[in-house]
């Protein structure tokens, strides 16, 4: 089945999804807040024609007629070995913004020379595909492209750090290799006489490279508590990648709850963090930290992570690695069959997502006009994270990228 057609399939209507789609549609739309500097756009950037505004959910009346598209959980037809899912569909499918994103970044990943060798893995993997699915508040193809950035340099911080030998990570180097790479995103600032030390080690490494260049694009579109926010976020995914390391390190197969927790951290939630830096506004610091709204948040982007291990574990599989992923640990310590760990795994998923749905719309009733946006913004972003897992290369391939 086509991915356009997984879209389009019949969905299941859920009363708490219309019941935030009614309140969301009863606010306009947030106006654009973020920093955008003259010229910050490069040239030859896409226009942003009425064609190609109307089919995406941004302006003063998107907000509402994109919230009652997106808040429409379903049970979707899966992918060989992944069951259905409660969760959004993809909101919108444009392969020509999909396309152009990923060749721009397929472009600055050569300049800066990250995953030299293994460029067309990267480009069939297509990250471009996944910002467009998963951001689709913002049709601008730099806003999308510095998005991309920040999450391919996470993305190669796992592989050359974490989990791909044949990238050179080892265990016992990965601590040493997480706190030099934070550096990248939270500059060091030594005595004047170890400065030149310090930037010759950021422009050695291609990770500590991506990292400093992603980070340093979406400061075009994000204001100073927003990059803090950002920073905060990857901190915390370096510490679910020591977690990681640990426990290859050690052969340990954590418990249940241990490995949900890391999820949490080892998750998404650096990507879902840049929601408003993408759509252009700006979700108020002290909304982004209420607990109420980081519970959401964070259990939406659990959930979109426990999809990532639901769709790479063929490719975990054939690694020389050991793997971690919910279904491998649920079969260790329940003792039970890999089919039933995958479905136990899937009902984990869907329960996150069914109580960010829940406490979503409690706090939209209350919340900011941006609070709403985001929350909106999150929701919209499971479809797309979902409908990306379901066809990139670097999961449903054969001989499977890094
Ligand atoms: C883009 C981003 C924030 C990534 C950080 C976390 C991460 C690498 C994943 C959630 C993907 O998990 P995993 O290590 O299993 O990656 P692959 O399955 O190899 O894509």
């Amino acid at each position: 089945m086509s991915l356009l057609s997984r879209i389009a399939a019949p969905t299941a209507r859920h009363d708490v999804a219309r019941l935030v789609a009614a309140l969301l549609a009863e606010h306009p739309g947030v106006r654009p807040e973020g920093p955008e500097p003259e010229g910050s756009k490069p040239p030859g950037a896409r226009p942003e024609g009425p064609a190609r505004r109307a089919a995406l959910p941004t302006g003063p009346t998107g907000l509402g007629t994109s919230a009652a598209r997106i808040t429409v959980g379903r049970k979707g037809v899966e992918g060989p070995g992944v069951p259905e899912l409660y969760c959004p569909p993809a909101l919108r499918d444009d392969p020509a913004l999909a396309e152009e994103v990923n060749a721009r970044l397929l472009a600055w990943a050569e300049e800066i020379g990250l995953y030299a060798g293994r460029l067309d893995r990267v480009r069939a993997a297509d990250f471009g595909r996944l910002m467009m699915l998963a951001h689709p508040d913002t049709d601008d193809p730099d806003r999308l492209l510095a998005a991309g950035k920040c999450a391919l340099a996470e993305w190669a911080t796992d592989d050359y750090y974490c989990d791909d030998e044949s990238m050179g990570s080892a265990p016992a180097l990965l601590g040493a290799h997480l706190g030099i790479a934070y550096a990248a995103i939270d500059p060091a600032h030594p005595p004047l006489r170890y400065v030149p030390a310090v930037e010759q080690a950021m422009q050695d490494d291609p990770v500590r490279t991506a990292l400093r260049s992603g980070f340093a694009h979406m400061a075009r579109y994000a204001d100073s508590s927003q990059l803090a926010r950002l920073s905060h976020e990857v901190a915390v995914l370096f510490v679910g990648y020591g977690q990681e390391g640990s426990w290859r390190s050690q052969g340990r197969m954590p418990a249940v709850w241990e490995y949900l927790a890391h999820r949490q951290i080892n998750s998404f939630v650096p990507c879902v963090a840049m929601t408003d830096m993408v759509g252009g506004y700006v979700l108020p610091a002290a909304e982004y930290a209420d607990p109420r709204v980081r519970r959401a948040v964070t259990m939406a982007s659990t959930a979109a992570t426990l999809v990532n291990d639901l769709y790479s574990m063929a490719k975990e599989h054939r690694s020389d690695s050991v793997e971690f992923n919910l279904p491998t640990v649920i079969a260790a310590e329940e003792r039970c069959t890999p089919r039933e760990a995958v479905e136990r795994s899937a009902a984990i998923h869907d329960e996150l997502v069914r109580t960010f749905e829940t406490e979503a719309a409690a706090l939209a009733v209350t919340g900011s006009p941006q609070l709403r946006r985001f929350l909106a913004g999150v929701w919209a972003w499971l479809g797309g994270n979902r409908a990306w897992h379901s066809g990139s290369p670097r999961y449903t391939s054969a001989s499977t990228p890094s």
